[in-house]
């Protein structure tokens, strides 16, 4: 079956979290709506960019989209930018049921608003392997009330200005500003904290129901933990995947993850209850972010009767990493990974500078997305489209001090890329060492385009090539397509190179990436069908488009 969607992306002024701020909207909504599919259907989405000034692209995260990788949605490397006033049509299937994400995938503009889900039912006659009443769909955010392009500005430029903590946290785009703690006065115009758009998210529930919530996070920079107050969750679906159930009074959730967890309305029906959201991995200045857990027929006005609960300390690192191993493959739905890899790539993940600018490396290259899309660059043989020098497999670890700022905190930049044998199985181990601030190292949370991969091994400090390899779990691995990097922590991933395309591999903060936290793949890229015109028209690709 085909589901249609027509959008058109514009800037307006919303009031997410009380104050007042220039959104960008799908059909006038942020987040936008929701893709509600089944199973094996063929999606089509007519974006119009009606914003005045801006090019945009849109990734459908978590979909695969085998045999259509021109559909991918990333700007620069499956499609050029779709230009203001034009319309894109994306079309692909939904090869899998679970909970997937879509968001802009051009400059910083998901953190502008530009966002929503996709919730992908099982064909009809097959059922899921756990059971539940009702369910609903939790998409967390955090909230900058700076413009992107500001920020933009800021962090390319010398002396480099970062984006900072965020304003607000959001629950299905609403949130909670503190109007007066604003050290300028701003007018109820500006912050008006009883507009409806900003009244909390109301969760109803009915006493002794189950329910299953999907929970998932699209923030530019924070990592969160949530959490609903006297009520523990079952994790029963990582991105798509169904996990052997375990039981969490908190969910980690990084940005760019989905989850399924099942909430039984168990407790004390005479009140309602907080569900809170905090920011964990960087030492926040951002308020929770609450809504309402309503207890029918409570009034969902009723106030709980309790503070809301704060969650766990944010540099509880040992829990997090305790939540990423909890979480195995489902009995009956294992998917083992081959037994050994062909290829082993290390990511040692730095903050370096680049010609006096701060930047963040693999390898100590700093990616530079080129103006001709890779996809077409590869697929017309246009070998001045980009960097032909290969890409680093390893960085010279011997020498390497991953607790200390880098001895040389210069980089390079390269547009160079990573080519894959078809249907290898390659591995890639994330390496994290310290920023350019001292006794600091951050969280960052990678997501693979094109792929789900097995997450093999976590550990703490510098990978043993040697030894760390025997301690993977090459048994019941979760199979994801975004996994955290822990602070001084490695994490390794295996997948199989057998999409053919052009995919890329980054850092989900958003500011990261926009500062060059990324490496990307080509597999099979002779396979790929021939391509729409209407990715092509930017860079090397001018004479190539189409009427
Ligand atoms: O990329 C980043 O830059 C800042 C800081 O390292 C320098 O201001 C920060 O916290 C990041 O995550």
């Amino acid at each position: 079956r085909v589901r249609h969607y027509r959008w058109e992306v514009n800037y307006e002024y919303k009031s997410p979290d009380c104050f007042k701020k220039l959104t960008m909207t799908i059909n006038g909504k942020s987040p936008g709506p929701t893709i509600l599919a089944q199973q094996g259907d063929t999606i089509v989405v007519e974006v119009k960019n009606s914003l005045p000034t801006e090019n945009t692209a849109i990734h459908w995260h978590g979909i695969r989209q085998i045999g259509t990788p021109w559909s991918d949605g990333a700007e620069g490397v499956s499609q050029c930018p779709i230009l203001p006033g034009d319309t894109f049509i994306y079309k692909f299937v939904v090869d899998k049921a679970g909970t997937f994400l879509y968001h802009a995938h051009y400059g910083m503009q998901r953190e502008a608003g530009l966002f929503g889900s996709i919730l992908v039912a099982v064909p009809d006659g097959e059922s899921e392997p756990f059971i539940y009443d009702h369910e609903h769909n939790i998409l967390l955010n955090d909230w900058y009330h700076k413009s992107t392009l500001d920020q933009a500005e800021g962090l390319s430029s010398i002396p480099f200005v970062f984006v900072g903590e965020p304003q607000s946290l959001l629950i299905n785009g609403r949130g909670k500003f503190n109007c007066s703690s604003s050290s300028i006065s701003i007018t109820e115009e500006v912050c008006n904290t009883s507009n409806p758009q900003c009244s909390p998210y109301i969760l109803s529930v009915t006493p002794r129901k189950t329910y299953r919530l999907r929970i998932s996070s699209l923030t530019s920079l924070s990592a969160l933990s949530f959490q609903i107050e006297g009520h523990n969750l079952t994790v029963v679906e990582a991105d798509g995947h169904y996990v052997e159930p375990f039981v969490v009074e908190n969910l980690y959730v990084y940005s760019g993850e989905t989850y399924s967890v099942l909430l039984t309305a168990s407790q004390d029906p005479s009140r309602n209850y907080w569900i809170s959201t905090n920011v964990v991995a960087r030492k926040p200045s951002t308020p929770l972010g609450l809504a309402i857990l309503n207890y029918s027929p409570n009034s969902p006005k009723k106030m709980p009767p309790t503070i809301p609960p704060p969650g766990p300390v944010w540099n509880d690192t040992a829990s997090a990493l305790a939540q990423s191993l909890a979480i195995k493959a489902r009995h009956g739905f294992i998917r083992t990974p081959p037994p050994k890899a062909d290829r082993v790539i290390v990511l040692l993940n730095t903050q370096n500078k680049v010609d006096g600018y701060t930047r963040w490396s693999l390898n100590n290259v700093s990616l530079a997305l080129p103006l001709t899309p890779y996809l077409v660059a590869l697929k017309y043989k246009l070998p001045h489209a980009f960097d032909q020098t290969p890409t680093p497999e390893n960085y010279d670890s011997a020498d390497y001090d991953i607790y200390s700022v880098p001895k040389n905190v210069n980089a390079t930049s390269s547009s160079g890329i990573y080519r894959l044998d078809f249907n290898s199985t390659v591995d890639v181990i994330l390496q994290n060492a310290n920023t350019l601030t001292p006794n600091n190292s951050e969280s960052h949370p990678w997501h693979l385009h094109g792929h789900n991969f097995w997450v093999i091994g976590f550990g703490d400090g510098k990978f043993d090539i040697e030894n760390d390899p025997k301690k993977y779990n090459l048994v019941n691995p979760i199979m994801k397509n975004t996994v955290p990097l822990y602070p001084y922590g490695w994490t390794a991933i295996r997948f199989q190179a057998d999409n053919p395309g052009v995919w890329i591999f980054h850092c989900h903060i958003e500011t990261h990436f926009y500062m060059g936290m990324a490496v990307v793949f080509e597999e099979g890229v002779d396979m790929v069908g021939d391509l729409p015109s209407s990715v092509m028209g930017c860079g090397q690709t001018k004479a190539f488009h189409g009427p």
